[in-house]
């Protein structure tokens, strides 16, 4: 069996104070982990240790049988803030292809041709092509999020890490961000971990989901986890899994505050 993360155990700290303690999951190649938790929970905290840039932990963490940090290359890691130098008027060509200088360590401004073609067909396959030379500052918030995605491909990466991905979207925006994910999958095959506050719009890409809240409460595929036991210890006993038809949705809010 190949997986692509193996988590055993898993505490992450900040200084010594436990951010997020005990978490035991695998992830296969090819799956979409959906990563749901309420605020301070620790997704952000556990995205960070995947793509090797906090390395203050406990346990065992694997990503394609080895550290984090050794296997960076192999990663993207999209933030939820994305900051651009918007004083700088890019393109969303430019933006998209120097998602491919900065693994080679350039980053300049003369983009050679190769990244520029690469750049080009990654928007043709998000059907994205029609806006690269649009300037990237002008476009809607749903357009620059499938933008940023794009970027993320540029570097070929296995495992893409996601954060909060549609959480400054609106529904229309949040679809068609879906559907870009979606092709991600189906497609390209890469394996996905998104973390959001939204799980409904993302089951049906969701092939595991987890739920922590500063430790591991479930894992295991959505109609497993997306139980109204389940879910009412972390966001409380309003909280329910209905079925729509075929289609499970999750009814919770986002709390600011701890039920207990
Ligand atoms: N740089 C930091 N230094 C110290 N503690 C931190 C730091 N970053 C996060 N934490 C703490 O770690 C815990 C988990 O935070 P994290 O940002 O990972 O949660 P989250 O689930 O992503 O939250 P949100 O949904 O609000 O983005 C919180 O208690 C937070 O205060």
């Amino acid at each position: 069996m190949e997986y692509v993360i193996e988590a055993e155990n898993l505490t992450i700290m900040y200084d010594s104070v436990k951010a997020v303690e005990g978490l035991t999951f695998k992830l296969k190649k090819g799956e979409t982990l959906l990563l749901l938790g309420p605020n301070g929970a620790g997704k952000t905290t556990l995205l960070r240790v995947l793509a090797g840039l906090h390395t203050n932990y406990q346990g065992k963490i694997l990503v394609f049988g080895k550290s984090p940090s050794e296997v960076r290359e192999k990663v993207a890691y999209v933030p939820q803030t994305f900051s651009l130098n918007f004083r700088v008027p890019l393109s969303v060509l430019d933006v998209v292809s120097m998602g491919g200088l900065y693994k080679k360590g350039l980053i300049h401004f003369n983009i050679p041709q190769e990244v520029i073609k690469r750049g080009l067909e990654i928007l043709d396959f998000l059907g994205l092509k029609e806006i690269a030379k649009k300037s990237f500052r002008e476009l809607s918030g749903g357009q620059k999020q499938r933008v940023i995605i794009a970027r993320a491909l540029m570097s070929n990466p296995e495992l893409l890490l996601l954060d909060e991905p549609l959480s400054a979207l609106d529904p229309k925006a949040r679809i068609e961000a879906t559907s870009t994910l979606s092709k991600i999958k189906e497609d390209m095959g890469i394996t996905m971990i998104i973390t959001t506050h939204d799980v409904n719009p993302l089951i049906e890409i969701g092939d595991k989901v987890m739920l922590i809240d500063r430790k591991l409460v479930a894992f295991g595929s959505p109609e497993e986890v997306l139980r109204d036991e389940i879910i009412g210890k972390v966001y409380g006993p309003a909280s329910k899994a209905v079925r729509v038809g075929e289609r499970l949705y999750c009814i919770i809010g986002d709390v600011h505050f701890r039920v207990r």
